[in-house]
């Protein structure tokens, strides 16, 4: 059986302090191959060396990963400060317009963390640099110590609009969910629609309004022991099946 592909997008990690790579998170990966049924492709966060044209035809969807450097400020209109942190310019520039590409295509996409403020700011949306300093918001950013099952422990609610988008695909009107971010949506896209919140009021689950295809943002990481997580199987599973669903569309069945 051919499955379908669907491309994850990188980050650029530098190995001794000096040999560029670019990688994935593994649970991506294991979440693409054992929930989605698909091949997991990890993709180079550069247009240059990966352009968007020839990999809509590559790929039949996309997971737009985390990442600890942030969107630059630029793409929503405001200058840089100390408070954005590092940037990658170099994935802005493949991802921003391969979201504004897979939505006017409508192509199966999911958009994670960094993915979910990517999505939100390619629509024109903009990003508050740190949430934490809002008033009555909480810490959402990772415990910089612990296990990773400590970074990755379930520490909010998100509750999401009632009968809406997410409620129905995951079941459930409050789930529970990890948190690893420091910036978050500060105004949403014309057509962004925030379709979740946590309970301090910080934007977790969106969507674009009449969209063609599935395309969906978390702000949290479902790609965390996927297989086994209430609220991330139904996520990768509805994903999974747009994308059997553009492959067959596209091919015949898969
Ligand atoms: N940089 C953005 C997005 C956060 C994100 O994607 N976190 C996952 C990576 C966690 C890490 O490696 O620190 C933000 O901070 O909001």
């Amino acid at each position: 059986m051919v499955r379908p592909v669907i491309g994850i997008i990188g980050n650029p990690h530098l190995i001794n302090s000096e040999y560029l790579v670019h990688g994935a998170g593994e649970m991506n990966s294991r979440a693409v191959r054992e929930i989605c049924n698909a091949l997991p492709v990890i993709v180079p966060p550069d247009a240059l060396l990966a352009p968007i044209e020839e990999l809509m035809e590559a790929c039949d969807g996309f997971v737009f990963t985390g990442g600890r450097p942030n969107v630059h400020p630029k793409e929503y209109g405001e200058d840089l400060t100390e408070d954005h942190g590092d940037m990658d310019e170099k994935r802005d520039g493949l991802a921003l317009p391969l979201i504004r590409a897979l939505v006017t295509r409508g192509q199966p996409y999911l958009a994670i963390c960094r993915g979910f403020q990517e999505m939100n700011v390619a629509m024109g949306g903009s990003l508050h640099p740190e949430i934490r300093d809002l008033p009555g918001r909480d810490n959402h950013r990772m415990p910089p110590d612990g296990t990773l099952e400590e970074k990755f422990a379930l520490r909010h609610d998100v509750c999401f609009t009632p009968g809406g988008v997410f409620a129905r695909m995951l079941g459930a009107e409050v789930v529970r969910t990890n948190t690893l971010h420091g910036q978050g949506i500060k105004e949403p896209g014309p057509r962004v629609v925030i379709d979740g919140h946590a309970p301090d009021g910080t934007p977790e689950a969106i969507y674009i309004k009449d969209s063609k295809g599935f395309g969906v943002g978390v702000q949290w990481h479902p790609e965390y022991s996927a297989a086994q997580d209430p609220v991330s199987r139904p996520l990768f599973s509805a994903f999974g099946a747009a994308v059997y669903e553009w492959r067959a569309a596209r091919s015949g069945p898969a």
